[in-house]
Parts: C-alpha cells; sequence; structure tokens
C-alpha cells in the first residue's frame, strides 16, 4: 500500500535550544495579525527550518509579489445593507468550511515542531476548515488521517512519483481513507532553487525514509532540504497522464500550480473538476505572476472561450500565495474563486505555538472576515461580487503602494556568497 512519504526529522539538540528560545516568546493575545506568527517564528525557529519554510526561488521576487499584487486591488463598498449578521461559511468541492480558505499543503511539517502536520489536522478540525495534506508530510499519512475527528474533510496533494506503482498505491489509499480530493502539483517537475534553503545543508536522519516503499536512489543533502526529498518526482507528467488518472480513482481532479488561462481552460476540457492558480508560493519560476493576477485573467477568457461564470461549482478556481489577510482572500472571491489556499502563516503559527497558534490563526481570520464583510457591505459570500474590487491595476508591476511595513520586517534579505572567515 503506497504512502505519504514520511520523512523523519530528527529532534536534535537544537530543537532543545529552541524550546529556550520559545520561553521568551509574547503571550497569544498579543498576537494580532499573521505577520506576527511569521515575526516570531524567525526569532524562534531552527535555523534551517526557518530556511526551508521562508524560502522562495532565486531573488525571491515572485515571493514578494505573491504578496504585492493584493496591494494593487481596491474594494469599492456598499453602504446602509444591514450587517447585522454576516455569514462567509462555503463549500469548497461540495464540502462545508466555516471560511473562504484552506490550509494548503506544505512539507516537512515537523521541521517547525514535533507535531508536524498533526497540529494543522486538529485545528482545523476545531474551526472546521479543510487541511490539504502534502505528498511530503513529516508525519505518515495513516498518521494524519487517524488523529482527524470523524467526519474530518481532508485534501490530498500529490507529487507524481516517476514510479507510478508507488503513486497508484498512494492514490487508491487515499481514496479508501475517505480523502475528498487530489489536488495533483503541476508546477514543479523540479523543486526550486531556494538559495537560503540550499545554504544550509539538510541533515534530517535520513531523507530516504522520505518513504518506507519508495526508492529515493542518491539522496542530494549538500543542497537544503528541497533537493534532499524531491528527486521521485516526475518531470515527465503530461496532460494525457488525466486519462490514467481517472482509471485509478473516483475522487474531484484539481491541477494545483496552473499559471496562465491556457492551462486552466486545458484542465476544463480534460474534465477536471478545478485548479489551483499558483505558483509554489514563490518556491518554483521566478516571475511566475501571483495566482490573483492569473485568476482575473482565467475568469475574464473562461468566460470568453466556454461562457462560464465564477465562482463555479463545477469547475472551482482556487488561488494561494502571499495572502495573509481577510481582505486578500475576499478580494479573491470578488474576483470570482472559489476558497484560498494559506500557507506559510499557520506553519509559523504552529513553529511558534504550536496547535494553540494555528487556532489563533484562524481565530483571527475569523475576526478579519467578520469585520471586513461588514465594512464591505457583504452579508455572505454570495455578496462578495466582482463590482466591490477595482482590479484594473492587477497587470501593472510597477505602483507606488502605502508601504506594507510588517510584512518588510519580516522579510529576510538574501545574502550572498561571502569569504570563509568573514
Ligand atoms: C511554504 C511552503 C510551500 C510549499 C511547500 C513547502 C513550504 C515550506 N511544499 S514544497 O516543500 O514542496 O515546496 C509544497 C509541497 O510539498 N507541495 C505543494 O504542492 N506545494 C508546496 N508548497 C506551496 C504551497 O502549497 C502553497 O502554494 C504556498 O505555500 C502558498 O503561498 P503562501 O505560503 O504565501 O501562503
Amino acid at each position: 500500500m503506497g504512502t505519504v512519504q514520511k520523512v523523519e526529522v530528527k529532534v536534535t539538540d537544537e530543537e532543545k535550544a529552541r524550546q529556550e528560545r520559545i520561553k521568551a516568546r509574547p503571550s497569544l493575545s498579543e498576537i494580532l495579525n499573521l505577520h506576527d506568527f511569521e515575526a516570531i517564528a524567525r526569532s524562534v525557529m531552527q535555523e534551517k527550518a526557518w530556511a526551508y519554510y521562508s524560502s522562495a526561488a532565486d531573488d525571491e521576487i515572485t515571493l514578494r509579489e505573491n504578496h504585492a499584487a493584493y496591494h494593487r486591488i481596491w474594494f469599492r463598498p456598499r453602504i446602509l445593507r444591514d450587517v447585522t449578521n454576516v455569514d462567509f461559511s462555503t463549500s469548497i468541492l461540495g464540502h462545508k468550511t466555516s471560511m473562504p480558505i484552506y490550509i494548503t499543503a506544505t512539507a516537512l511539517g515537523k521541521l517547525g515542531h514535533p507535531d508536524g502536520e498533526l497540529n494543522l489536522t486538529r485545528s482545523a478540525a476545531k474551526h472546521d476548515v479543510i487541511q490539504m495534506i502534502p505528498t511530503l508530510a513529516s508525519c505518515s499519512f495513516d498518521e494524519i488521517l487517524d488523529n482527524a475527528a470523524p467526519g474530518q474533510v481532508q485534501f490530498l496533494q500529490l507529487y507524481v512519483n516517476k514510479d507510478r506503482a508507488i503513486t497508484k498505491r498512494l492514490v487508491e489509499h487515499a481514496e479508501q481513507r475517505g480523502i475528498k480530493g487530489l489536488f495533483i502539483t503541476v508546477d514543479a517537475p523540479q523543486l526550486g532553487r531556494r538559495e537560503k534553503d540550499m545554504r544550509m545543508k539538510f541533515d534530517a536522519e535520513d531523507p530516504a525514509e522520505v518513504s518506507k516503499n519508495d526508492k529515493q536512489g542518491e539522496v542530494d543533502r549538500s543542497q537544503g532540504a528541497a533537493r534532499a526529498i524531491s528527486s521521485f518526482i516526475d518531470p515527465g507528467l503530461q496532460w494525457s497522464d488525466l486519462k490514467w488518472f481517472k482509471s485509478i480513482t473516483k475522487m474531484p481532479l484539481i491541477l494545483k500550480g496552473v499559471q496562465c488561462w491556457e492551462d486552466a481552460l486545458e484542465a476544463y476540457d480534460h474534465g477536471c473538476a478545478g485548479v489551483v492558480l499558483s505558483n509554489h508560493g514563490g518556491r518554483q519560476l521566478e516571475f511566475a505572476r501571483s495566482g490573483i493576477e492569473v485568476l482575473v485573467e482565467v475568469v475574464e477568457k473562461l468566460g470568453e472561450k466556454r461562457g462560464l461564470h465564477f465562482p463555479n461549482e463545477k469547475f472551482q478556481v482556487f488561488v494561494d500565495g502571499g495572502v495573509r489577510r481577510a481582505t486578500d482572500v475576499l478580494k479573491a472571491i470578488a474576483l470570482g474563486a472559489t476558497a484560498v489556499g494559506i500557507g506559510r502563516p499557520f506553519l509559523y503559527a504552529f513553529s511558534s505555538y504550536g496547535q494553540e497558534g494555528v487556532d489563533k490563526a484562524l481565530t483571527i481570520l475569523r475576526d478579519e472576515f467578520e469585520m471586513n464583510m461588514r465594512l464591505l457591505g457583504a452579508r455572505n459570500i454570495k455578496e462578495v461580487v466582482r463590482e466591490m474590487v477595482d482590479s484594473s491595476n492587477i497587470h501593472t508591476h510597477t505602483v507606488a503602494v502605502p508601504e506594507d511595513s510588517l510584512f518588510r520586517l519580516n522579510y529576510e534579505s538574501m545574502q550572498h556568497a561571502r569569504l570563509k572567515d568573514s
């Protein structure tokens, strides 16, 4: 039976040092937004864990553009609509969720906290949001499922293995265990060059333990975690493989990492249940556009070419990347997304405060949704519509906007090569 690759990350002495630093963190009541978690995580996390989570490809331009793109979209709020009660619950692939977000797949949860992805599983159940389980989880697939609440909705993110028999076993096992959606990652035929990560030597016990069944072959630990765990990914994946996927599973297929309207149209024509417009959090192709910018063109072009209206039940469009506020999510919803994936903020939340941190992050988002829906003049998600945003600037990548200091303060600028003893 295939399993999600389990990466044993040994609990090192550094972990004890981390516990020491954690004692100095502020109480959760002082954490007001998702940026705060990033600031605390940066000071308490082990260096290589921080490097892995925070890093992105090449000069990290796309990483920063993901967030900056939301600053080119402005609201057109409506007034006098009796917003005493607002309801921001919705559904994703037919499954109820308390907010139009999901916890997206991010690998190696145990780099940040000994309980790894279980922090996300438990908090997702408590707050009624959906968790997307990564192929490269530190916790094993069954351990994550065994810790889920009865009836908890979870998706699986899949890196397709060169050895299709391994992928088949994993997909069939996931379906048997009740996974409700298969998100096939299509933007990573090879993992990007994340130089902050590459500067670290990835010394997890044995990344070849990434899966009990997978033969990893040579594991190159000299270039950080990403290189060490990704040699199994098949760069040969192509559109014709979707037919094979449909022959081995009934789960809805969603392509994660679509970056232009042409491929979204292909995905629709190939009978996918949806796409995630994403550049992998800036960790893959540098200068790929943000998911939110691609969303604008996908909605326009699929409307033109196939008469589709968004949000669309039959072909759901998601975005992720750079989302740090409920207002970012509401902009995506107004522009036609069904929901938004959030990655790093939840990693930083549990790396700093364990599950309680994730609980707090979801509570902050819930409070932000409640306030911003009122101020927008929307009583429910259906009323968050296209006319409520001005995205006319989305494709102009050089606009002066008030500085986003919290994000900038958290951002750790790149270091280039240095002389040995300097
Ligand atoms: C931050 C992060 C993201 C990863 C991620 C690991 C980390 C630490 N990993 S990675 O090791 O291969 O790059 C995955 C992964 O396993 N599979 C995947 O589909 N996306 C992966 N992503 C991308 C993720 O699913 C979202 O696209 C991205 O995190 C969204 O951006 P924000 O972090 O800004 O929310």
